[in-house]
């Protein structure tokens, strides 16, 4: 029997320090190098398969967005998936597993053709997630998504959440982006989308046990009193104006899901986002960097409503998309304040517009719609200590970013007035 002492393998011959050439001379003897690289290679493989293996990984967790959303019909599913979908209602947290060997998700998007959800639409194909998109296309377009047509990990479903007939057959989370957003379409309004879609999704979300994330937005301040604002802050919204189909139709959301959360016990998620902007926006929605670049490209005057010196926060779509995942995956529900506390007045925007696009472009004042928030920035500490996220692009940055997709379109929209 060989002795430790005397064993060129020992610890022992170990603890006297190589010099660097006779270590790699050991490495490169009897192939010993070409065994730890296998070695390497076998280890890889087992953590990178092992949590689709594994009895006690992480439950699949199934995502919902608010504001379209998906039927998957449950005689569709094989039973020992519709099984795995039984997510545990009342437990605090079903982890959703982050990075190497992170199970694929289903994923639900409610709004996922629309301007934001498309784009997180991407971020979740990209990294591996199932997603079924739900969308009544009222705002929503296919060629936000179309590019993951023939992608067996994509379904889209032309469906309005408000309507009731929806079964859900597997999905681990729900992501309601369903909802007109910009004041244009605001005072057509939406209070029905926003309070019966999703009171609809949590229905879904509790009756499979998947997670819901609610997209809430800044309006829920309204005309705030306190600046910057803290998730703290109940708001100061008028309960009868023009806009409070929104406002109000988001507050009874939240409420709505808060509501699920305590009483059915349905794990809850729920972002705060505010003003966003990048390639996608709807061209003609109104919304103030929608118009402005339209308008700048048109070689139109960029039209300021009131004196110009309201502020909001203009945050990148792509920094809101990281917030929400980061939101998605975290064990906190929220809400969460998403947006760049970057804070411009209209004016100022104007500016930035015109340094992007075309100095020479004039402003024209137009008076301002009713109940019009004066100032909005975020305070975003919460979501910075609890989900380690904050915004990456500002606006300088981000505006010429979303400028070609918008030429594109404007140019492919006064070709076709040609024909
Ligand atoms: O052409 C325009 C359009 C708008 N504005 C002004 O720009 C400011 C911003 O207006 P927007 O319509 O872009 O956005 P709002 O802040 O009213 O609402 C937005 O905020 C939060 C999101 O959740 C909502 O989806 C979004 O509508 C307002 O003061 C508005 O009066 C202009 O000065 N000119």
């Amino acid at each position: 029997m060989p002795s430790i002492q005397t064993s060129p393998y020992s610890p022992k011959a170990l603890k006297h320090p190589r010099s660097l050439p006779r270590s790699i001379n050991y490495l490169l003897k009897e192939q010993r190098l070409l065994f730890i690289l296998v070695g390497i290679l076998i280890g890889s493989t087992f953590f990178i398969i092992q949590p689709s293996l594994s009895r006690f990984g992480p439950p699949d967790t199934h995502y919902s967005m608010p504001g379209s959303f998906s039927v998957t019909r449950r005689e569709e599913m094989p039973i020992s998936y519709q099984e795995s979908r039984t997510y545990r209602v009342g437990k605090v947290a079903g982890r959703v597993p982050v990075g190497i060997g992170r199970r694929r998700l289903r994923i639900v998007v409610t709004g996922g053709a629309g301007f934001v959800g498309s784009h997180l639409v991407d971020k979740l194909i990209a990294r591996g997630d199932d997603v079924i998109v739900i969308d009544n296309f009222f705002t929503g377009r296919k060629e936000n998504v179309m590019h993951h047509f023939g992608n067996p990990r994509f379904e889209l479903i032309r469906h309005d959440v408000v309507r009731t007939d929806i079964v859900g057959g597997g999905s681990d989370i729900s992501l309601g982006l369903s909802c007109l957003t910009s004041s244009l379409q605001i005072l057509d309004c939406d209070y029905k989308t926003n309070v019966m879609g999703t009171l609809n999704m949590l229905g879904l979300a509790k009756r499979i046990g998947a997670r819901f994330l609610l997209t809430s937005t800044s309006e829920v301040y309204g005309d705030p009193l306190e600046h910057p604002q803290k998730e703290t802050y109940w708001g100061n919204v008028n309960p009868i104006g023009v806009r409070s189909c929104y406002d109000e139709g988001k507050r009874t959301a939240e409420t709505l899901t808060m509501d699920y959360h305590r009483g059915a016990g349905v794990e809850e998620r729920i972002a705060r986002i505010f003003n966003t902007y990048g390639p996608r926006m709807c061209l003609d929605d109104g919304r103030v960097v929608s118009n402005f670049v339209a308008q700048a490209i048109r070689k139109q005057p960029l039209t300021v409503y009131g004196d110009g010196k309201q502020t909001r926060s203009f945050q990148y779509v792509s920094d809101l998309v990281d917030g929400l995942v980061a939101l998605m995956e975290g064990e906190h529900v929220g809400p969460f304040n998403l947006g760049n506390p970057g804070e411009f007045t209209m004016l100022e925007l104007a500016e930035v517009v015109k340094e992007t696009i075309d100095s020479s472009a004039t402003i024209e004042f137009r008076p301002n719609t009713a109940d019009d928030p004066h100032k909005r920035k975020p305070d975003i500490s919460r979501a910075k200590e609890l989900l380690n996220w904050e915004p990456k692009v500002p606006l300088r940055k981000g505006l010429p970013l979303m400028v070609t997709d918008f030429q594109n379109r404007i140019l492919n929209e006064d070709e076709g007035k040609g024909h």
